[in-house]
């Protein structure tokens, strides 16, 4: 008799219960479902670190490894950054193309920050109106078409003296490398600062440049920032800061002293001179960017505040695009490109979009220029015999990939 009265205030306790259950469960899979997001592929990260440990020496070649498995759109997590990749050129124009606007701001980097004052560079400012003043000064008054133009004296002098340094050590074996970096150095400071600084300004460039490849913990693991404190990146990047503040505040004086003893008739150079500010911190940056507002990318929900990497190295080696990619067939790019814009993405060297590279024509006239120069006055070799097949081509990583080995060759003048 107990048991029965008490099975019959039980089981209707136990039925409501089983309906409430369900019930909930119910609600809860559609709200689920409702804001349930669909991320894309990521490989799996570890607590703390997330995928640094995936990217090895060469994160270029680490990450198309890891789209060859993932996908040509991956998350992977960065410490507390998810970062978006792409590694297809279809990817790249969805980003770059289709929804440039919200991937045009930039990541928020503390050796930036410290470097440039806060990252107030055209390279590394956030999107928004300061960039956009930034930004047309460049295109609009320092780089367009007149204004290249009129830097030719520059670029014919400067290859010249170049070309006449090769004749000189005609024989002999000299670092190309370094006869292109001097010619880049030397045009850029020309036509930046009024004349040339040789040394002291490669080995400056030289580190500042190489701090920017550096990794900042703080950066992507904010509560972890007293390591770059601890390990000297910080002091470090606060010393290169000072040495290019005085570098150009001697440039500075250099130029007011110049103009204090000009007549009228010099007043073009004062234009020039006011260009210092604008040009000297140009530094072409991978293209890493962060998007600025929750956004879809082929399906896949991509959450604002997530930074995207533009693997260009892998596109340019995507299969799907291009015949034996590997192979050096430098004639599979005539009558394919008709310049360094991104029509098809899938060879992108300048970038694209809003963030694109706004010093194409500077750059292009200078490398057709000096390249023609060389290859129509001069015979190349490789010293010791080395057949060109054998050069050894290992990359490493930088700012911008360079050979690890500098490119050494006997050049011998054709007539
Ligand atoms: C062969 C030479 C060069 C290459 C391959 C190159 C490539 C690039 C690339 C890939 C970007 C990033 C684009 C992106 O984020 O989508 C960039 C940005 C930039 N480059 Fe170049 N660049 C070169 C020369 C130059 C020169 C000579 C100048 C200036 C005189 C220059 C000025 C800039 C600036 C200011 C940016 C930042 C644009 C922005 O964030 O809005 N570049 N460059």
């Amino acid at each position: 008799m107990t048991i029965f009265s008490s099975l019959q205030t039980f089981l209707p306790l136990l039925f409501s219960f089983i309906v409430l259950m369900i019930f909930l469960r119910t609600k809860w899979s559609s709200f689920y479902s409702k804001t349930k997001k669909n991320f894309p592929p990521s490989p799996r990260k570890l607590p703390i670190i997330g995928n640094f440990h995936q990217l090895g020496l060469s994160p270029n070649q680490s990450l198309r490894a890891l789209s060859q498995k993932h996908g040509p759109i991956m998350l992977l997590h960065f410490g507390s950054v998810p970062t978006l990749v792409a590694s297809s050129a279809e990817v790249a124009r969805e980003i770059m193309k289709t929804h440039d606007l919200s991937f045009c701001s930039r990541p928020n980097l503390r050796i930036p920050n410290i470097l440039l004052y806060g990252s107030k560079d055209i390279a590394f400012a956030p999107y928004g109106e300061y960039w956009r003043q930034l930004k047309s000064i460049v295109v609009v008054h320092l780089l367009n078409n007149t204004q290249v133009k009129s830097f030719r004296q520059v670029r014919e002098k400067e290859i010249g003296m170049m070309m006449g340094t090769l004749v000189e050590s005609s024989g002999s074996v000299v670092n190309m490398g370094s006869f292109l970096t001097s010619l880049s150095n030397n045009i850029i400071c020309r036509v930046a600062l009024g004349r040339t600084y040789d040394g002291k300004l490669t080995d400056l460039v030289t580190r500042f440049v190489n701090m920017f490849t550096l990794l900042s913990v703080g950066s992507y693991i904010p509560w972890l920032s007293w390591i770059d404190r601890l390990s000297g990146l910080e002091g470090r990047a606060k010393k290169v800061a000072k040495d290019i503040d005085t570098f150009l505040e001697s440039v500075i004086e250099e130029n007011v002293n110049k103009k204090s003893q000009m007549g009228a008739d010099d007043r073009n150079h004062e234009g020039r001179h006011k260009r210092i500010f604008a040009i000297a911190s140009f530094i072409p940056t991978s293209s890493t960017s962060r998007i600025n507002k929750d956004v879809k990318v082929m399906g896949y929900d991509i959450s604002s505040g997530t930074q995207v990497i533009i693997n260009a190295w892998a596109m340019g080696r995507d299969p799907a695009e291009w015949e034996d990619p590997e192979e050096y067939r430098p004639e599979r790019f005539l009558n394919k490109f008709n310049d360094y814009k991104a029509h098809t993405f899938e060879w992108i060297p300048f970038g694209a979009g809003r963030r694109g590279c706004p010093g194409i024509q500077f750059s292009a006239v200078v490398m057709e220029l000096a390249l023609a120069n060389i290859v129509y006055k001069f015979d190349l070799a490789l010293p010791n015999g080395v057949n060109c097949e054998d050069l050894d081509m290992t990359e490493k990583f930088g700012i911008t990939l360079h050979k690890n080995s500098s490119l050494m060759v006997i050049a011998t003048p054709k007539f």
